[in-house]
């Protein structure tokens, strides 16, 4: 697996590959993986490049980032060095549906997901008992219409003082404030347990069900102010027949939502996932990216 990786974003125009490949070899390293994509709609490139120092060479992500400075300037890019080997900080929220929660603790404890849970918070006990048995401090913040605003100041604190830099709302069902989503912005994924834009909000599966449909389905996406409408990560969907009712639904979908949100949270906390207006630019997954660490 390749050590460290760079995110460009900018305005497409020629040169900027070869800046950036001709920079990593003066540099002294080696190119091990490269996506791109240049959007002619919105003259936006977005590229994603994995690459490792040769063995008697020293970089860090902080070097090459004052390093890069010059070119980045040239192109105007946004960009970021970072290391591949360096786990994310992430804070997993819950309510009552505990399913994308367990898969994600499996995922991360067999190391198919590398990220370092640093909380669970939940607006319901139901999960203290799972979540301490994995070593994990547990968060119980009440949410009632009265209280949001005390409550979301709640779980910012706990953000703020695990130093998480991903929230995963793991079938939590409570609306966050715009304040929140703002402040957020990019660092909130939701899964929501329909095929969008079918079937926003609350009860999706009694909306698909009443509506007669033969698919039905999952999407992750980046949170924003407008509920179910933030940019979509990935998706998916199983069929469903006349025969089955909505709760049929639920235990079709439990599988389907924990697969997809897992993908995402795979491909943001990889960094392959690019915001690109409302929507986003998703590179493939590196090889070698998926192994788990406990191999079984
Ligand atoms: N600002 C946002 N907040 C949330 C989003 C979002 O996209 N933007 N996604 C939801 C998840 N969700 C569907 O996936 C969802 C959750 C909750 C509700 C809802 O109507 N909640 C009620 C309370 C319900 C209860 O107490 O059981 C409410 O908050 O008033 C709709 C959709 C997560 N948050």
């Amino acid at each position: 697996m390749s050590k460290y990786a760079l995110t460009v974003t900018c305005k497409s125009t020629r040169g900027i590959v070869a800046g950036i490949s001709g920079f990593l070899a003066e540099q002294g390293c080696h190119i091990t993986d490269s996506a791109q994509f240049d959007d002619a709609e919105t003259g936006n490139f977005f590229m994603r490049i994995s690459f490792s120092p040769e063995e008697d060479v020293a970089v860090s992500p902080d070097g090459l980032t004052e390093t890069f400075g010059e070119i980045a300037k040239r192109f105007g890019m946004t960009y970021h060095f970072f290391s591949e080997t360096e786990r994310m900080k992430v804070i997993v929220m819950v309510s009552r549906f505990g399913h994308c929660l367990n898969d994600l603790l499996y995922r991360c404890r067999i190391g198919a997901l590398p990220v370092e849970i640093v909380a669970v918070i939940s607006n319901h006990m139901d999960y203290q008992k799972v979540v301490v048995n994995h070593d994990i401090p547990f968060h119980c913040i009440k949410v009632t219409k009265e209280n949001k605003p005390q409550a979301e100041r709640r779980i910012m604190e706990v953000v703020e003082e695990t130093g998480a830099e991903l929230v995963v709302l793991a079938r939590y069902m409570q609306i966050l404030s715009d304040e929140m989503c703002q402040k957020m912005s990019g660092r909130i994924i939701n899964i929501h347990h329909s095929f969008l834009p079918s079937f926003k909000g609350a009860n999706p599966y009694k909306q698909a069900f009443e509506r007669g449909v033969k698919l039905i389905g999952a999407t992750s996406h980046y949170v924003t102010a407008d509920l179910d409408e933030g940019p979509i990560i990935e998706q998916d969907t199983v069929r469903v027949t006349h025969a089955q009712s909505p709760s049929d639904y639920v235990s079709l979908g439990r599988d389907v939502e924990a697969q997809v949100l897992a993908r995402a949270i795979h491909a943001h906390i990889h960094r392959r996932v690019f915001l690109n207006g409302n929507k986003t630019v998703v590179f493939p997954a590196s090889p070698g990216s998926y192994a788990s660490e406990r191999m079984g």
